[in-house]
């Protein structure tokens, strides 16, 4: 049922309920994604072993996929996860990371979108490619803006029933009829690696934990506060590597005061 995101209650929600987030992510993103998970306030769980994922998605109150760092048997401990989140309706989040980059990555993405992911989160070049079905972007960064792929995001999010999340410089989000800008954030962000694959997990935490299963809404939120607390940790650090400490803290000590000024409700259609 759909409903307007309010990022303070569900906030409090996550951190009330702490929710187990079983993340199947790449080598580079485990420990920061742990992290942010963690002074969230949500429980987070890595795990890629083909024998065990099922197992762990069925404690979890949602799952992450992301394609980072790609193997044959972490592309199929992924696809044996998603079909037990399918399976069983646990929310699921699919981060492309690259996707664009490798026709290794195209097919295991495509092989996950079949899947009936909850929630689509990526930056612009990365849903530029998941909806054009080619290449965009270079690498993992990309190298476009969320304004010039918002027409195609909605268009990804009515071909696949997913939300779709696009993050950058301004992140949007959308059902397709539905969409939301979320303003803040800050330029440091792009350049901690794994802030992007642990903003997955967040939106997982509050997808696990939304009201109404509005997720939607419960990704605007996720993405309010992440802004909220890139801003604010920016204004203490003299560089990359203090704003890793400094947002850790800041998305720990984030209150929900002032987050639903940063969302905006783009036009219908
Ligand atoms: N130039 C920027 N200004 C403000 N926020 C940014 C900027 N670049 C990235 N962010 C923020 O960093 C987070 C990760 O987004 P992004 O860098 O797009 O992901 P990825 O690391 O997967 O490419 C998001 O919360 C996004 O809003
Ligand atoms: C550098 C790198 N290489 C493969 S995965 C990865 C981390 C990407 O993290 P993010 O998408 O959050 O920037
Ligand atoms: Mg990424």
């Amino acid at each position: 049922m759909p409903s307007e995101p309010n990022p303070g209650a569900d906030l409090a929600r996550v951190r009330d309920t702490a929710p187990l987030i079983h993340n199947i992510t790449n080598l580079v993103a485990m420990t920061p994604m742990a992290n942010v998970l963690l002074a969230l306030g949500a429980s987070p769980a890595m795990g890629h072993a083909r024998e065990e994922v099922a197992d762990l998605t069925a404690l979890a109150g949602a799952l992450t996929v992301n394609i980072g760092t790609p193997s044959p048997h972490w592309a199929e401990a992924m696809a044996e996860a998603a079909a037990a989140a399918e399976a069983s309706g646990t929310p699921w989040v699919l981060d492309p990371v690259a996707v664009g980059a490798t026709p290794y990555r195209r097919r295991i993405a495509g092989e996950l979108l079949a899947r009936r992911p909850t929630v689509i989160r990526g930056n612009a070049s990365e849903i530029r490619s998941l909806a054009a079905e080619q290449g965009s972007g270079r690498g993992v960064d990309s190298t476009e803006s969320t304004r010039a792929v918002a027409e195609e995001a909605r268009r990804l999010a009515e071909q696949t029933g997913s939300v779709v999340a696009v993050t950058g410089e301004a992140d949007l989000v959308t059902d397709g009829p539905r969409a939301f800008w979320v303003h803040g954030g800050h330029p440091l962000m792009a350049r901690v690696t794994a802030l992007g694959c642990a903003l997955t997990g967040v939106v997982a935490a509050f997808v696990a934990t939304a009201e109404d299963d509005d997720a939607l809404a419960a990704t605007a939120s996720a993405l309010a506060c992440y802004a909220a607390a890139g801003e604010r940790a920016a204004e203490h650090a003299c560089g990359p590597g203090s704003f890793a400490g400094h947002f850790l803290d800041t998305l720990y000590g984030l209150t929900g005061e002032g987050l639903e000024a940063r969302l905006q409700a783009a036009a219908p259609r």
